[in-house]
């Protein structure tokens, strides 16, 4: 059996740690190096929490592509140090993996023009657990009945971007079937200022911010004398590496980009 060779930038961050222990924990992944802003020519050994796992560290993504031999790139950075990892492996022929969030619609159009030019899957993937993707499905499937919707997404106080992939992600699911319409009272208006959250397409998006929560969201419907809440709670991170898995089997079989694991979760 042919190992998939994976390079993993972000190793030490909350999802980068739980992605390093699933590529070690299968045999049929095998870690080459990782990249990450601190330690470079060193080990990733020389951290704390990953004695033992003997993989070159780089600072220089590029460096890295031209040293290293390697199937596919994980990313669990920040967007504009994800933007950058996910272009440069296209250009050195690596299939992204990119869990990291806060692309915009414009960083999206160029990572699918880049697939085309060079003929290569990547896969970019807001929520990679299997329960949050479900959720989003449903939420658009009751969008069809329900034309108002307020989606309230929850994380841990150390998220840097606001609204998450994830809320995003599911009003452009919504926005693709719902009839458009800018909901609440035609005059209201707010005294201070954020009140009724993000405006998407008339629809509102609210994000809470506290330390304990992990990523959580709840998606509300309304309709005259009814309300539909659709939820979904991630208690760990392990609860992503399923879908991390899968798109690593998936993005060497492909030579699109694929935006959302609803598109490859049968
Ligand atoms: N798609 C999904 O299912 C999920 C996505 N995320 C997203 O993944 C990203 C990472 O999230 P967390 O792990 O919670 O963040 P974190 O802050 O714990 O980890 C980010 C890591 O990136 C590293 N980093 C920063 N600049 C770098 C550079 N130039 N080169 C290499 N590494 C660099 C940092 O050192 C840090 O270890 C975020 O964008 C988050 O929204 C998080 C959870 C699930
Ligand atoms: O930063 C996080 O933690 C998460 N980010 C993703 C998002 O922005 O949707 C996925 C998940 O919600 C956790």
């Amino acid at each position: 059996m042919k190992t998939i060779k994976i390079v993993i930038a972000g190793p030490r961050g909350r999802m980068g740690s739980e992605a390093v222990k699933l590529v070690q924990k299968k045999d049929k992944y095998e870690l080459v190096a990782v990249v990450d802003h601190k330690n470079d020519g060193g080990n990733l050994s020389d951290f704390k929490g990953f004695e033992g796992i003997d993989v070159p560290v780089y600072s220089d993504i590029e460096k890295c592509f031209k040293n290293e031999d390697c199937d596919v790139l994980i990313d669990l950075t920040t967007p504009e140090v994800g933007m950058y990892h996910t272009k440069t492996a296209l250009t050195y022929g690596v299939r992204p993996v990119v869990g990291t969030t806060g692309f915009t619609k414009e960083n999206l159009q160029e990572l699918e023009d880049l697939c085309h030019e060079t003929n290569l899957g990547a896969i970019i993937a807001p929520n990679f657990a299997v329960g949050a993707v479900l959720m989003m499905k449903f939420s658009q499937m009751a969008a069809k009945y329900f034309n108002d919707v307020e989606i309230i997404e929850m994380h841990h106080d150390q998220k840097l971007d606001a609204p998450s992939g994830t809320a995003v992600k599911t009003a452009e699911m919504i926005r693709d079937v719902r009839e458009s319409k800018q909901q609440g009272h035609p005059n209201e208006k707010e005294t201070l200022a954020g009140a009724r959250g993000a405006d998407f397409d008339g629809m509102h998006i609210h994000s809470v911010r506290l330390p304990g929560l992990i990523a959580h969201q709840q998606v509300m419907f309304g309709s005259s004398g009814q309300t539909l809440q659709i939820r979904h709670d991630s208690y760990n991170r392990e609860s992503f590496m399923s879908g991390v898995a899968l798109a690593v089997d998936t993005v060497v079989k492909i030579d699109t980009l694929v935006y959302g694991l609803e598109n490859i979760i049968e």
